[in-house]
């Protein structure tokens, strides 16, 4: 068994999980329950596709871009830096990246503690000059604990147009609040389904060997 360490970086899908303003709340409802005499228990859930720690599809933000389904896992498993990037502001500038000594995913902390049990209408954003600085440097993923690259307000998503010109995945949702700064492995799988624009992940980090 291998001891390097774990670290679960994913939010809990359970009632009242804070959604973006106006989007599905998640709920699951028993289909089949024990208690009422079926051999087994059995649900549905109702979520929305961008619930808790997810994956964007490049169909989020492309009517012709990729679903769920057509994700290149490569991307969303392997090395990645996280990087600290509270007392930001509105926005990670370019001028609040540090160097990346090359890195193929990054992973953006904002919060000193994820804000679990209420929506952050503030939350920090990526400015879409840092995304082509990132895509400059070779980075393939970016990730945030925000529910968003752009600002809630955001009419134009310049940020996801720019990881759409730059043909990089997203992550978004990410706890990282247990996370020092660093290297680590990745993993956070869509799951495939078809013809959606985002899915839920369970994304984890791995120590290094
Ligand atoms: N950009 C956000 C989500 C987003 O924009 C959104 C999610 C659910 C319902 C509406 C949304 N945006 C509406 O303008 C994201 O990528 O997850
Ligand atoms: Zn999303
Ligand atoms: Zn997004």
């Amino acid at each position: 068994m291998s001891s390097r360490k774990l670290w679960d970086i994913t939010q809990r899908l359970r009632a009242n999980l804070p959604v973006w303003p106006g989007d599905t709340a998640f709920s699951h409802q028993q289909t089949w329950a024990m208690d009422d005499g079926s051999p087994v228990n059995v649900s549905k859930l109702t979520l929305s596709t961008h619930s808790g720690t997810h994956a964007d599809a490049p169909l989020h933000y492309d009517p012709s871009g990729e679903d769920s389904a057509a994700a290149d896992l490569a991307i969303y498993c392997g090395e990645c830096l996280v990087v600290d990037a509270r007392n930001t502001g509105a926005a990670i500038e370019v001028g609040d990246l540090p160097h990346l000594h090359s890195a193929d995913r990054v992973l953006f902390r904002t919060y000193d503690s994820f804000p679990h049990d209420a929506w952050d209408e503030g939350f920090t954003a990526i400015a879409p000059e840092a995304i082509q600085w990132l895509a400059v440097q070779g980075v393939r993923l970016v990730g945030i604990d925000t529910p968003s690259l752009d600002p809630q307000n955001s009419k134009t998503m310049d940020a996801h147009k720019a990881v759409l010109a730059a043909d990089m995945r997203i992550l978004e949702g990410l706890v990282l609040d247990d996370v020092p700064e660093g290297r680590y492995e990745l993993i956070a799988l869509p799951l495939p389904i078809v013809g959606v624009d985002a899915s839920p992940v369970r994304a984890i980090l791995r120590e290094l060997p």
